[in-house]
């Protein structure tokens, strides 16, 4: 688990302050940052076309010429020219060093983008934006430095940006790199350091990046025991019962000791799963919503779930439900709601009367959770989407291993099935929710069929392939 920052100007500033540190220090650490990641994957020779910007960023990129100048064809375009003092000074250095200016922008083996980086405040111009379309309609290997050009402080477009096949990230991850907006445009994510270890350049976050090794799968090392050693789910199982009985599978899979579905009318479930037209006195987890429609009298919801003490994930319909909705005020319950954006708006409607659209929450998701926690810390809220969000009592978690594969009904039923069987085993709702959306995306990772066939019961299937890998 790495922290996360809304942005690194104070991380950087401590560096100054606290460990005499300069500018061109940082600068040096930043650039050789990118330049070992070129050294590493492209041959001595390869043609590197750096652009550079007029902040810091593009200084960066001035740096990167200079030290790669001589071992690869270095062409090093300014195509704003250089402002600052510090810019200039690179400059020199870099022309002294043998580095020449290109006022042309050709494709090259290794593309570097250093026009902005986490400075970016306003949307770009249609200089910057010319640029930045020919850099993506060239086919070299596309590095963006900190964080490609076009996206905002926020993570957003503004209203465009660099395709980066790699982000080399200095210093420390930022929030904006995981908007889901920018998901198609950073690429795969890199952090260096910036002349001293992670450890002394952050401070304090209550905001995480999860990593594969945060996974912790349920264990069976007790020789002696039993099916009750590992909880009961109940899962409510409504109008459209594929729902439930995908989410029952995965809660069995999961280790969940028994897993019952709850039906209204007799229904075929699979063998393995038990059903009930009540929740069995000994469930130890709840998990409602997924395809429930209208099936249940409001007397039976009432009963069987909204006065339950129970565990609960609310997930998909529960979200349409201002009874159900009610749990969300019972702070001795450990409660975890999983909505995509579409579900999250109908939730917040009901909840507070504001309306807030789909675009809206999406461009906002790292301000949506927190405004959410603020109303309901106790709860665990997970919003599903390319980086799933998760939050509670003032702890974020981003989990940015999902990938497109998972945009197929069913996926978010397997999600739920997962949380409740951790529920039922014991584990708090949040870790529940992170250790649910770990196996959900890492299973789905292991799927080797064609980005566009995996089904929810092939996720369920990798399961089992979680185990020491
Ligand atoms: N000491 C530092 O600040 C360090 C900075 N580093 C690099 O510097 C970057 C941050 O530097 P800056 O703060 O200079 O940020 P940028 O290099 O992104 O440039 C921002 C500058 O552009 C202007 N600007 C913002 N939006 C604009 C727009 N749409 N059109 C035209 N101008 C616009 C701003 O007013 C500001 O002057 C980091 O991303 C990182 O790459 C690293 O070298 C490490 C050290
Ligand atoms: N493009 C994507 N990248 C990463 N994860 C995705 C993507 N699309 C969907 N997912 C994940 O798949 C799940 C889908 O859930 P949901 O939309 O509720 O499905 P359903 O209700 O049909 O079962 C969520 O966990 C979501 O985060």
């Amino acid at each position: 688990m790495q922290k996360v920052f809304k942005s690194c100007y104070e991380l950087d500033r401590r560096c100054y302050e606290r460990y005499g540190l300069t500018e061109d220090i940082l600068m040096e650490h930043a650039a050789g940052g990118m330049a070992a990641y070129i050294q590493e994957h492209f041959e001595a020779g390869s043609s590197v076309l750096i652009v550079s910007g007029v902040g810091n960023n593009g200084v960066d990129g001035i740096v990167l010429a200079r030290q790669l100048h001589g071992s690869y064809d270095i062409r090093l375009a300014v195509p704003f020219g250089v402002k600052s003092e510090m810019a200039k000074l690179q400059l020199q250095r870099a022309q002294a060093a043998g580095v020449y200016l290109t006022e042309e922008m050709q494709d090259a083996d290794v593309i570097v983008d250093a026009v902005f980086g986490a400075g970016l405040s306003r949307e770009i111009d249609e200089k910057t934006q010319f640029i930045v379309h020919r850099l993506n309609s060239f086919r070299g290997h596309r590095i963006a430095c900190d964080i490609p050009t076009g996206l905002g402080e926020e993570g957003r477009l503004m209203p465009m940006a660099f395709k980066a096949d790699v982000t080399v990230t200095m210093g420390a991850y930022k929030e904006a790199l995981y908007l889901d907006e920018g998901k198609d445009y950073v690429g795969k994510i890199i952090r260096v350091d910036l002349g001293v270890s992670t450890v002394q350049y952050e401070t304090g976050s209550c905001t995480f990046l999860l990593e594969e090794s945060d996974l912790k799968l349920p264990s069976r090392r007790v020789e002696t025991a039993h099916k009750g050693t590992f909880g009961h789910a109940a899962v409510f199982c409504g109008e459209k019962e594929g729902a439930g009985i995908i989410a029952g599978t995965a809660a069995s899979r999961f280790g969940a000791g028994l897993t019952t579905l709850v039906v209204h009318e007799k229904i075929s479930p699979p063998p393995y799963l038990m059903h009930s037209t009540v929740v069995p006195g000994t469930a130890s987890a709840i998990a409602v919503g997924m395809g429930l429609g209208e099936h249940f009298e409001q007397e039976f919801l009432q009963q069987y779930l909204i006065d339950s003490h129970l565990p609960v994930v609310l997930d998909a319909d529960s979200f349409h439900h201002s009874e159900i909705l009610l749990i969300l005020k019972q702070k001795e319950r450990d409660i975890v709601v999983t909505p995509h954006p579409k579900e999250f708006s109908a939730m917040w409607e009901h909840l507070t009367g504001e309306c807030l659209s789909v675009e809206e929450i999406q461009k906002n998701r790292f301000e949506t959770v927190r405004r959410f926690n603020a109303c309901y810390p106790h709860v665990t809220l997970l919003l599903k989407g390319a980086n799933m969000l998760i939050m509670q009592e003032e702890r974020l978690y981003i989990n940015p291993m999902g990938n497109a594969k998972l945009s197929k009904g069913g996926s978010g039923d397997v999600l739920s099935g997962l949380i409740v069987s951790l529920l039922a085993q014991g584990y708090p709702g949040v870790e529940a929710a992170i250790q649910a959306s770990l196996a959900l995306v890492l299973s789905a990772g292991k799927y080797e069929g064609a980005s566009y066939a995996m089904l929810p019961t092939d996720i369920i299937e990798g399961l089992p392939l979680l185990e020491g890998s």
